[in-house]
Order: structure tokens, then C-alpha cells, then sequence
């Protein structure tokens, strides 16, 4: 039996006037996976998720969910399909609780409040995050924002969630709490599809990783034929070196 497709992107370009932000991309995630993007600055890669989610629609190419063609839906019709997503930019509402912005998220499926309350306290459980449910946002580290920016997209119940540099600026604590987070929930059947610079989160992330430069696939495999290719070192490693 064929296994079912889950996310396949074929040949999708995404031009700004002369610009091909994302150029001919094409890859597939599987059902249960965490894939890793990396590339360099101004690769493409957020471009290409704005892509994923409907947030821009594509100049060509099409994006399939499920062996549906999703390719000029809109955002909102697919975070009801199953698309949660955290942004490079905090979105998080600071002078809101901690379980209201859970809600926001919930709200896309449920609108009677004592039920989207619920399902959004079950999301900051599942982040850990539950105890700080009634404190403000404004009072959160940055760890724990970047978590409750994943409960808010869990609190959708996504099928995949799509995380932007969720590490940006974290310390080393905060890196390790949040790579066994994407693993338990993982492990409860989330697909992730992850932008990320650091690349020890990415070895321990996936066992794919995507090499997006000047707006294409430059390479995908596993971290370890990735970062050892010369293409890559030269495209981004030793950018990072530099
Ligand atoms: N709305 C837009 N209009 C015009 N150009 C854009 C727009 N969005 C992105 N770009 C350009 O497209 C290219 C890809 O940008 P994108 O933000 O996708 O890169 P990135 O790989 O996410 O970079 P970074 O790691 O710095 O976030 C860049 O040259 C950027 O300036």
C-alpha cells in the first residue's frame, strides 16, 4: 500500500517584481516528521511558509495537503485544515493572560468560551505552561513566550505546525526545554516543519533537513549529508563562521 501524502510542494516559485524570493521549490513531508529548513539570510525560507500557510499565494507551483490541492486557499481555511504556525516576530499579546492568547488560537474552532478555554488550557498544559495560565503575557522570558506562541497553534489542534527561528535568542536552558517539547509532542503525532539557524537544534531536530539558497533547494538529506556538503558549507555554513 502507497503511504498516504501528507505535504507535497511542487515547483513552487514565489517572485516580488524581478525578485524570486522562492524559485521552482519542491520537497514533501511525511506524516510524523520534523523537517529542518536552513539556509542563509534572505533565502526564501519565511517566504516560503508565508507559501505553506496562505499567508501569500504562490506565483506558480502547487501545494498539496493530504492529496489536496490547497494552493489558493486562504490562511484561515487552512489553519482549519490543520496548519498552526509561530512567527520569526513575537506575536505574543502581552497585556492579555497567558490563557487568553492560548485562546486566540483556540477560537478557530471553537467559538463558545468556556470550551475554547479549555482548549486552550489543554495546549499550555501540553507546553508547560498550565501554572502560569492566569499571569500576564508581558511577565513571560522569552522561553516561555516562544512556548505559549506553540500553544497557540496547538490550541488550533494543527496537524503540522510550522515553527520560524522559535530559538532565536534563547539561552542554552531554554534550547534544551524547548527541542524535548517538539520531540513529546512530536510523539503525540504533530508534523513540524522547523526555520532554524542553530545547527546542534538541528541535528537534534531532524532527520531531514532542507538546504534553501537564493530561493532554491540547494540540497535536502539527511543533517549529515546536508552539512557536510561543500555546496552548503560554502552557501551557509561559512557564512555562519564569518
Ligand atoms: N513582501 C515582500 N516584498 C518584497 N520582497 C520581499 C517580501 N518578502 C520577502 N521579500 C524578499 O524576498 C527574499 C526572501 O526573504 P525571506 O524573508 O523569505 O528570507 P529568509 O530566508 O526568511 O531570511 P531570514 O533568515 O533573514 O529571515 C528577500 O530578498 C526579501 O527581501
Amino acid at each position: 500500500m502507497i503511504a498516504e501524502p501528507f505535504l507535497q510542494i511542487d515547483n513552487v516559485s514565489r517572485h516580488f517584481g524581478g525578485l524570486k524570493a522562492v524559485d521552482e521549490v519542491s520537497f514533501e513531508v511525511a506524516r510524523g516528521e520534523i523537517v529542518s529548513i536552513i539556509g542563509p539570510n534572505g533565502a526564501g525560507k519565511t517566504t516560503l511558509f508565508n507559501l505553506l500557510t496562505g499567508q501569500l499565494p504562490p506565483s506558480a507551483g502547487t501545494v498539496r495537503f493530504e492529496g489536496r490541492d490547497i494552493g489558493r486557499t486562504r490562511s484561515n481555511e487552512r489553519a482549519r485544515l490543520g496548519f498552526g504556525r509561530t512567527f520569526q516576530i513575537s506575536q505574543t499579546l502581552t497585556s492579555m493572560s497567558v490563557l487568553e492568547n492560548g485562546m486566540v488560537g483556540a477560537f478557530m474552532h471553537e467559538r463558545r468560551l468556556p470550551a475554547a478555554a479549555a482548549r486552550a488550557f489543554e495546549a499550555l498544559e501540553r507546553v508547560g505552561l498550565a501554572k502560569r495560565a492566569t499571569d500576564k503575557a508581558g511577565s513571560l522570558t522569552l522561553g516561555e513566550r516562544r512556548r505559549l506562541e506553540v500553544a497557540r497553534a496547538l490550541a488550533m489542534k494543527p496537524q503540522i505546525v510550522l515553527l520560524d527561528e522559535v530559538m532565536a535568542g534563547l539561552n542554552q536552558t531554554e534550547v534544551a526545554e524547548i527541542i524535548d517539547m517538539v520531540h513529546a509532542l512530536n510523539a503525540t503525532g504533530v508534523t513540524f516543519l522547523v526555520i532554524e539557524h542553530n545547527l546542534k537544534v538541528v541535528r537534534a531536530f531532524s532527520r531531514r533537513v532542507l538546504v534553501i539558497n537564493r530561493g532554491r533547494v540547494l540540497k535536502q538529506g539527511t543533517a549529515e549529508e546536508v552539512l557536510s556538503d561543500p555546496a552548503v558549507v560554502e552557501a551557509y555554513v561559512g557564512k555562519i563562521r564569518a
